[in-house]
């Protein structure tokens, strides 16, 4: 088939100067031989679509061929073989026996605005006025049947077929909801209408066959007309009716056929609707009388956007001129009626390739399967990723790597995997694997749902964020594998990175499995990682956009966490490979994460890049100027903070770092644990509170300036 799509006809991707139509253009037939594999092509696939088998080709690739079959006949009009889908019903793909009292026949198409409002123009011109009113409603997606109902009991369904005659599916009657065994009234009719599958109800279809060993059907258009038309079946499965026609039987009482030839549409459908038939009036999107061509437009646009909500597929709006003189004016084609257009809406199913599956944890630990797809275009927007709900999901639609799949996108839902096309395998498809352990922390999951669990639940991503820290291009915490991350949060002693360093021997020693020895291994373990330069420290934070190699620049860049913590985007863009659009997530992830990084300090983690000097910044501590040994402020970290008073009033901010330097200690522009003492001047806020709160000393400018008096100027 591929090489057939290559080889013969190819299709256009770009024509120039259109306007944008919602369908693609026309396949490109070059010759006698290519013209023929094209209409063969055509008539098998409309063969399985219309017969309940799965077309290889999706809808849009579908009216692609059958427009370049037109395009090229239209040059070649002596060359025209006979079994040409172009201007039958059904592209003559399927055949009936029982002969239909009126033709069944197709619907012609617009796709916009300006040619819905010329085909209006032809319809007056044809019936002499403009048309009085017009009924507006749902294109169903399914398939059209004729409902033969004797004095108001069902006796025989009928398809289509090739508009003339059709196939018997009486077979299916009790199946079909909405199409009622007994009207309410016992007339002779012909009920007319769309049989189709609900979205539940091609799931629960789908279900039921798979588990019988059947493949899954495409989709629910295709799994209703391959329902519709099976006998014998084990099991049954149930579809939904929806009227669209009322018309009288040979067998009508005359008064009777008389009123259904003249009413208006709309008030057949309600006269339907009266009998207990099903119509689209008890829909979100009920059919609607419009008397004006923006009317009709505003409709159209209202069924458009509830498409992607409605629980039953449509493929577009279909618009009748609604008196039935208007319809008798106005006449009928070979392949479809005069005074009906179907407004088709862009197609939200395509086929494309199920490359991959990633297996992603939610926030509650739920393990949710994605497929990766061969990107594709749908409705303008391309699609790389598909939705897969559940493993069982998977399970029920048979789904293998590298399988063909038909995928559905409508509005701003998230696009789904339908199902296989399961007669293009090749053999090469493998089976999808399931993830025996959860993907993210690595504990078991918990399959007694439908929906996966990772068995850490919620804290699973600690389970994770905690082994990724332990991890050996982090802190490389030797003997804190992923199990023993997950016995120490169950067992409640740890529940962020901090408690780590705040272990006891003997809280280990009471956890199974953990003798003496694996004990204070651990514990030597814990006191070597906090000897980890600071750009394995910042690494195992998690940060997002900061793994091991932008850590260690951010580390190098900064030198300490106190410079790394001061920095705003600004300062933050200055380290090479960070952006703007990095930037100012980095700073406010860590200015989530101070409380943790103030206690891990506190426990002793080195918060500083050997060999690193701090960049020469007004609010960091100078560059090169190494704390003098000894000093009033020796091993002290000072922040200052507000405006200075006194024999400190003229000192700049960088000034008074410089001072706290000289006095040998190490100057700091942020509050944490670690702080041992914070100026505040005048107007100081949040550091000040931020000390305070922290229990770290305070000092006013004249308290700090007797303290330091001998480095003064
Ligand atoms: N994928 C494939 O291989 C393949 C093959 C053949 C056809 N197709 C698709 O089928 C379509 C053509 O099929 P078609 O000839 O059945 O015509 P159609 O679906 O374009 O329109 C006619 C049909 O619309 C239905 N309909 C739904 N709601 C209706 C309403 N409210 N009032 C009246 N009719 C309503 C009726 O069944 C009617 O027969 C094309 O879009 C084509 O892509 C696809
Ligand atoms: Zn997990």
């Amino acid at each position: 088939m591929a090489e057939w799509r290559t080889r013969r006809w190819t299709p256009l991707s770009v024509v120039g100067g259109r306007m944008r139509r919602m369908t693609t253009p026309a396949a490109v037939i070059v010759d006698a031989a290519a013209y023929a594999q094209a209409v063969e092509d055509a008539v098998r696939a409309a063969a399985a679509y219309y017969g309940g088998g799965t077309s290889a080709l999706d809808d849009d690739a579908y009216d692609r061929l059958v427009r370049g079959i037109a395009d090229w006949e239209a040059e070649h009009p002596d060359a025209i073989l006979p079994g040409s889908p172009t201007g039958k019903v059904a592209g003559g793909a399927v055949e009936g026996d029982v002969p239909h009292t009126v033709p069944m026949l197709s619907l012609d198409n617009v796709f916009s605005a300006e040619e819905f409002t010329a085909w209006t123009a032809s319809l007056a011109r044809r019936i002499g006025h403009d048309a009085a009113r017009f009924s507006v409603g749902p294109k169903l997606d399914g398939l059209a049947v004729a409902a033969r109902y004797s004095d108001g009991r069902l006796t025989r369904l009928i398809t289509r077929g090739d508009g003339t005659a059709g196939e018997d599916v009486s077979h299916a009657i009790g199946t079909v909801e909405g199409l009622p065994e007994k009207l309410e009234e016992p007339v002779t009719v012909e009920v007319r209408g769309e049989v189709l599958m609900t979205t539940a109800q091609f799931e629960h279809a789908n279900e039921v066959r798979t588990a019988h060993g059947g493949q899954p059907f495409a989709n629910p258009r295709n799994a209703a007309a391959g329902t519709l038309r099976a006998r014998d079946r084990v099991y049954t499965v149930p579809m939904t009716f929806f009227g669209y026609g009322l018309l009288p039987l040979p067998g009508t009482d005359p008064a009777l056929a008389g009123r259904l030839d003249d009413l208006p549409h709309s008030e057949l459908m309600a006269l339907a609707g009266d009998l207990g038939v099903h119509t689209s009036a008890r829909t979100a999107v009920p059919d609607v009388v419009a008397g004006t061509v923006e009317e009709v437009l505003a409709r159209v646009k209202e069924i458009a956007a509830a498409r992607a909500e409605l629980p039953f597929g449509i493929d577009g709006i279909v618009i009748k001129a609604d008196l039935a003189e208007e319809q008798r004016a106005a006449g009928s084609g070979s392949r479809a009626p005069r005074w009906a257009i179907a407004y088709k809406l862009p197609a939200v199913e395509k086929i494309t390739r199920l490359l991959e599956v990633e297996w992603n944890v939610g926030r509650t630990g739920i393990i949710a399967p994605r497929g990766v797809l061969e990107p594709v275009v749908i409705d303008g927007s391309t699609i790389t990723y598909a939705t897969l709900h559940n493993p069982a999901d998977i399970t029920r639609r048979d789904l293998r790597l590298g399988d063909h799949v038909m995928v559905h996108r409508a509005g701003d839902v998230i696009p789904r995997i339908e199902a296989p096309v399961a007669h293009l395998r090749t053999g090469e498809e493998q089976p999808i694997v399931f993830p025996a352990q959860c993907p993210r922390c690595g504990s078991d999951i918990d399959t007694g749902e439908e929906r996966w669990r990772c068995a850490q639940g919620r804290n699973c991503h600690l389970v994770a964020s905690l082994a990724y820290a332990a991890g050996r291009d982090q802190l490389d915490i030797e003997g804190l594998g992923a199990t023993r991350v997950v016995q120490l949060v169950d067992a409640g002693l740890v529940a962020d990175l901090a408690d780590l360093f705040a272990l006891r021997r003997e809280q280990l020693l009471a956890l199974e499995r953990m003798g003496e020895t694996s004990t204070d291994n651990l514990l030597a373990a814990l006191a070597k990682a906090k000897e980890q330069p600071l750009s394995r420290v910042l690494c195992a934070l998690g940060v997002r956009g900061t793994g091991r190699s932008m850590s260690r620049r951010i580390a190098r860049y900064f030198a300490t966490m106190d410079g790394i913590r001061a920095a705003d985007a600004d300062a933050m863009q200055r380290v090479d490979g960070i952006g703007a659009e990095k930037a100012p997530s980095i700073v406010a992830e860590l200015a989530e994460l101070a409380p943790l990084i103030d206690r891990l300090a506190a426990a002793g983690v080195n918060m500083t890049e050997p060999g690193a000097t701090p960049p020469p910044a007004a609010d960091a501590a100078p560059a090169g100027d190494a704390p003098a040994d000894g000093g009033p402020l020796a091993g002290m970290t000072v922040v200052v903070t507000g405006a200075m008073t006194g024999s400190l009033e003229k000192l700049s901010r960088n000034e008074m770092n410089e001072l706290v330097e000289r006095a040998g200690g190490r100057s700091s522009s942020s509050v944490s644990r670690k702080t041992s003492l914070v100026v505040a001047g005048e107007g100081a806020g949040s550091k000040r509170a931020k000390a305070e709160q922290l229990g770290v000393r305070l000092a006013t400018p004249d308290e700090f300036a007797a303290l330091v008096a001998g480095f003064l100027g």
